[in-house]
């Protein structure tokens, strides 16, 4: 047996110990499980692999555990948002196109594996080598594939920074793919902005986003470096009208106005790249992740009254609904007079992001609730990882982050500490790579 049951408790099949046996391919996390619950017997789940896979998925199980990794679009962005991420930049070590064709090769074939909820590799955690370090870390043994999605996305030092092109993808640099402008209050930190490529690993159990997230970046060892990690503890959108609306660490309703992926026209209009021909052809189906580090002066805001806190949101606490009335999901009123000006003030934070102050642009927000300890004064690190994938950041992100670092009566709670745009280049079918059409 590859893995340890549900209790801990080895299976009776252990491979021998002094590598004698032959490894045995990986099993899924879950076949373990199941077979630990027919009857707590620890069958040969090493023999089923792949195949038991399918069986499970088809006898209805675990499929609904199970985020598809094929598509005509990657997974965890218009996908159902998750309760957990785990997120991390990489700067690439090796140089050469086909060095970076075979780490994104390498990804690919794990990441299959691990949305699945199965080991990393051949052998996955237990069924290799007894003298070689596993294949898989073993840290999700036992656990089902918990919604994980796993997002790949270039940034633009991938294609050109100052040591130059080195994977020969200059001149496949998508406009859009700019470097980032600095806004009025920026306190970006070097070590956690930029990065060549970027993993996104959403989950809802956060050792299943870490394990996706420490097992590729393992496999990237020697090829590629993290850069910055991030993990959120907490969704603070919706992605689709099945969800509930959740709160950020201000106790207000976070993605009421989101897009969600029930609004296909919307995402077609505001999120995916198409029509691109020539250089730009590779992104069609892919989209652009805006990553900002937002640090949230949690200490101040909690000395702020309900009344300027409403004020500065432009909505109300509980509900969630607009300050000129009716319920979470109506539409503000921002002609609606109030007590010395419109009821929805002019810097409140939904009045400044709202479509109608931007040109009618929206957003696909999908961030994460995070905290990172203290900071030795006492005062709590945390904040809003804020993540929105956009078909264009020039247009949806640039002009919206610039008022509101201007104008929103929100900023003076906030400090973005960390930045990153990449490229996420379009899903795959069976048999490609990830970000295959840069290099076709
Ligand atoms: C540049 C884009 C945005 C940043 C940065 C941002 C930071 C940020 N937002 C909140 C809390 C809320 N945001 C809300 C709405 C909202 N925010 C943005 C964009 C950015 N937010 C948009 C496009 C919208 C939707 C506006 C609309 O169409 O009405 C809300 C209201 C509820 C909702 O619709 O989600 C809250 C609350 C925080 C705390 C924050 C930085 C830490
Ligand atoms: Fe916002």
């Amino acid at each position: 047996m590859l893995g340890r049951n549900k209790t801990g408790a080895k299976a009776p099949d252990q491979t021998t110990q002094g590598g004698e046996a032959a490894p045995k391919a990986a099993p899924s996390r879950r076949s373990l499980l199941v077979a630990a619950g027919a009857g707590g017997l620890g069958i040969a789940a090493g023999a089923l692999g792949h195949a038991a896979l399918g069986a499970e998925a088809s006898s209805g199980a675990q499929v609904e555990d199970i985020v598809p990794f094929h598509g005509q679009h990657q997974a965890g962005i218009a996908t159902p948002m998750q309760d957990r991420m785990h997120i991390a930049a990489f700067d690439v070590t090796v140089e050469g196109r086909d060095e970076l064709v075979a780490l994104l090769k390498d990804w690919t074939a794990a990441i299959e594996h691990l949305m699945k909820g199965a080991d990393v590799g051949e052998f996955g955690a237990t069924g290799g080598n007894y003298d070689a370090p596993p294949e898989d870390t073993g840290e999700a043994i036992g656990l089902p594939a918990s919604h994980l999605s796993v997002t790949v996305g270039f940034g633009r030092t991938l294609f050109e920074d100052s040591r130059g092109p080195r994977f020969g993808l200059q001149g496949r640099i998508p406009a859009a793919l700019i470097d980032l402008p600095h806004f009025p209050g920026d306190a970006l930190e070097e070590a956690r902005s930029g990065g060549d490529l970027v993993i996104q690993a959403c989950a809802d159990d956060p050792q299943v986003a870490v394990h996706a997230i420490r097992n590729l970046a393992r496999i990237g060892f020697g090829r590629a470096r993290v850069r910055w990690s991030q993990i959120g503890f907490g969704r603070t959108s919706s992605t689709s009208t099945s969800q509930m609306t959740p709160r950020n660490l201000f106790g207000f309703k976070d993605g009421t106005a989101n897009l969600k992926a029930e609004e296909q026209k919307a995402l077609d209009t505001h999120v995916w790249v198409g029509g691109n021909t020539g250089n730009e052809a590779w992104m069609n189906g892919g989209t652009y992740l805006v990553a900002r580090r937002i640090r949230m002066h949690i200490e101040t805001w909690d000395r702020t009254s309900l009344g300027e806190q409403e004020t500065i949101f432009g909505r109300t606490k509980r509900e969630g609904a607009p300050l000129s009335g009716g319920t979470e999901f109506s539409e503000p009123d921002f002609a609606m007079p109030g007590r010395g000006g419109p009821i929805m003030p002019v810097d409140s934070h939904v009045a400044l992001a709202h479509p109608s102050a931007n040109g009618g642009v929206q957003m696909l927000r999908r961030g994460f609730n995070y905290t990172d300890g203290s900071d030795g004064l006492g005062r709590l690190d945390a904040g809003l990882f804020f993540i929105a994938f956009v078909i264009d950041p020039r247009t949806h992100y640039v002009p919206m982050q610039n008022a509101m670092a201007k104008n929103d009566a929100l900023v003076e709670y906030l400090k973005h500490t960390g930045s990153g745009l990449f490229a996420v280049p379009p899903g795959i079918a069976q048999g490609q790579f990830l970000g295959q059409s840069l290099f076709s």
